[in-house]
């Protein structure tokens, strides 16, 4: 079974194209299963903002308290992901809205509770239920919210699970859709990336903000043998005859090849 693990990006959800859907409609018709993590980063500050709740981070993750985490459940789970379902299933791509914490899709446990609270880093992924869903034709659209083995429910950054999902189902195919075309390395976008560039590029400022945990989360996926791994934009087609767009992240041991 050939799997793409998609990560949608707060960043991209409101400007997800026609032609994004086309590309995911034809991926389909190739035999590809999809998997799609989103974030939405951006619309959980939103609803902070609306609350007069001031939004923290440490090193781009959300210090989350008991009531923030129930302000990112309700945006998450809430309002994203149903969007995001309602977005696919109206260009006729079935899908099924799933929360990171329920039926222990996502295990997790905390990452630094005195830090950060309830933010959590993803342990065991329940792929069984996502291979039957799969296997239904139907896409999984999860949530990012993971579970302790106390039923204790955790925010987990969007990247982070997407690459704990595709290193838990060896996926073919990694994505990273977001709001940029991919990339850039002084001012131009990048079509080849070699793995080894990447901490240098982070080191200089060329990566930095949510591009690094992208990029952090594509390397842990490399290392895991995972053929490649994109960023690209959702503004556009992400795919078509066989050729896909934005950023090629290329692991080590291909390069020697
Ligand atoms: N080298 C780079 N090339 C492209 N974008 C970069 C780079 N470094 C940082 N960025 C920033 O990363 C952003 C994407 O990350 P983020 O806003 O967190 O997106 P998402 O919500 O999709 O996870 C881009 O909009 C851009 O501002
Ligand atoms: C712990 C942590 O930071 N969780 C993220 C989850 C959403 C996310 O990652 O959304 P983007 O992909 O849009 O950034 C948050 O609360 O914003």
């Amino acid at each position: 079974m050939k799997i793409i693990l998609i990560k949608c990006g707060g960043s991209t959800l409101e400007e997800l194209s026609a032609e994004f859907f086309k590309s995911l409609q034809e991926l389909k018709k190739q035999n590809y299963r999809i998997v799609i993590i989103h974030g939405g980063g951006p619309d959980i500050n939103q609803m902070l903002g609306q609350l007069n709740v001031q939004a923290e981070y440490v090193n781009g993750l959300r210090k989350t308290t008991a009531e923030i985490l129930e302000v990112v459940e309700l945006v998450l789970a809430g309002k994203t992901n149903r969007r995001l379902v309602h977005m696919l299933e109206s260009h006729k791509l079935s899908a099924l809205g799933l929360n990171g914490s329920d039926a222990g899709l996502l295990k997790g446990c905390y990452l630094n509770k005195e830090e950060l609270g309830y933010v959590g880093e993803i342990t065991e992924v329940n792929g069984e239920l996502i291979d039957s869903i799969l296997a239904q034709g139907i896409i999984p659209v999860i949530t990012p919210i993971a579970i302790t083995n106390a039923g204790i429910k955790l925010n987990v950054n969007a990247d982070y699970a997407a690459a704990a999902v595709a290193n838990a189902l060896k996926v073919e195919q990694c994505l990273f859709v977001t709001d940029v075309e991919g990339i850039m390395v002084n001012g131009a976008v990048q079509e080849i990336l070699p793995a080894e560039e990447v901490e240098n590029l982070i080191a200089s400022g060329e990566i930095y903000g949510g591009m690094i945990p992208k990029v952090t989360s594509a390397l842990s996926v490399l290392q895991k043998g995972i053929e490649s791994v994109r960023i690209v934009t959702g503004k556009k087609k992400i795919y078509q005859n066989e050729q896909w767009f934005g950023t090629k992240i290329l692991g080590k041991e291909r390069l020697c090849k």
